[in-house]
């Protein structure tokens, strides 16, 4: 496996395997890896001939007060976990090679409605950071497909609608949640919780899943969406949102019939994210 951290040298190589009729599946990353990550390398390694993973911990999607300096960097041990799992070649760039005028100065990729709400509401500009270095790193890496989690499901909204607003020849795979033994979403953040948060921790997905039976079920949405905050704040979470979508993101009304669940919430200075998708009953019962 090759690491490279300069653009022209990772042009280099990408094209000699293009000119010889490679195909390229790309795996972005902030690194810190877990079998979150690496079940998207695995995905990318089904669908390609070549797969390559970027490690690079964006700042210009960090907001002020958030962890930008805390996020962990480990880029020996992920490394190794990267050429176990098959991946051929990892970008590492540093700051300065992919925002040498500093992220503040940088031409900057927006994407509208999706990125509203949700996380973008309560960390404002983070999805304009989010699109503007995976703009970046389409255009230097050309891949044919890209893998990114469905943990982050906003963020695969907006990743599929920057691919087809802007039309960019390049296939976005979402890959399904993966999960620890009691349900919790992996997440390089997890890493911050203490014994006793790490155990409340489960709660947020068995509160989404108790939701989302509920709601199967015909619940309405406003009180159970309150019963779930009520019982997150119970369990020691500090909701930030926790909200009911169409699958598309947009706000469910009585049509909507495929939909998600989504939550962000904080379990003492840690922010954790998870969502479920679901099938309300009203476009499921017959006309
Ligand atoms: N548990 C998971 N299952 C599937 N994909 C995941 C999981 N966790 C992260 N990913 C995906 O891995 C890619 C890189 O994410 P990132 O490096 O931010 O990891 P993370 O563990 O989500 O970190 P963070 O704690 O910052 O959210 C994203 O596409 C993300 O959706
Ligand atoms: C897609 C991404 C690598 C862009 O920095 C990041 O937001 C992440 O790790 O999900
Ligand atoms: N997985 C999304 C990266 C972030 O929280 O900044």
């Amino acid at each position: 496996m090759q690491c490279l951290q300069q653009i022209r040298a990772l042009r280099d190589t990408l094209d000699a395997h293009r000119r010889a009729g490679r195909s390229i599946g790309l795996v972005p990353t902030m690194g810190n890896l877990h079998d979150g990550h690496l079940a998207l390398v695995a995905e990318a390694r089904r669908r390609a001939d070549i797969v390559v993973a970027s490690i690079f911990v964006n700042p210009t999607q960090f907001g002020p007060g958030e962890d930008l300096d805390a996020y962990p960097r480990t880029f020996e041990a992920d490394r190794r976990q990267l050429a176990e799992a098959g991946c051929d070649l990892v970008f590492a760039p540093d700051e300065a090679t992919l925002y040498p005028r500093g992220g503040a100065a940088q031409t900057r990729v927006s994407v509208p409605d999706v990125s509203q709400g949700l996380c973008g509401g309560s960390r404002p500009g983070h999805f304009d950071g989010v699109a503007t270095v995976v703009t970046m790193l389409f255009h230097l890496v050309q891949p044919d497909l890209a893998c990114f989690g469905e943990k982050d499901y906003q963020q695969l909204a907006v990743i599929r609608r920057l691919v087809d607003d802007l039309h960019l020849p390049i296939e976005i795979i979402g890959v399904p949640i993966v999960r620890d033994a009691d349900g919790l979403a992996l997440s390089s953040r997890n890493g911050y919780l203490n014994a006793d948060q790490r155990r409340t921790a489960a709660r947020l997905q068995q509160t989404l899943g108790e939701l989302r039976d509920a709601l199967e079920n015909g619940a309405a949405i406003a009180p159970t969406l309150d019963q779930g905050r009520q019982r997150l704040r119970a369990a020691g979470f500090e909701p930030d949102y926790l909200e009911l979508r169409a699958a598309d993101l947009s706000e469910p009304d009585a049509s909507t019939g495929d939909a998600v669940l989504l939550a962000a919430a904080w379990l003492g200075s840690t922010r954790l994210i998870d969502n479920l998708t679901l099938r309300l009953p009203s476009a499921a019962s017959p006309p």
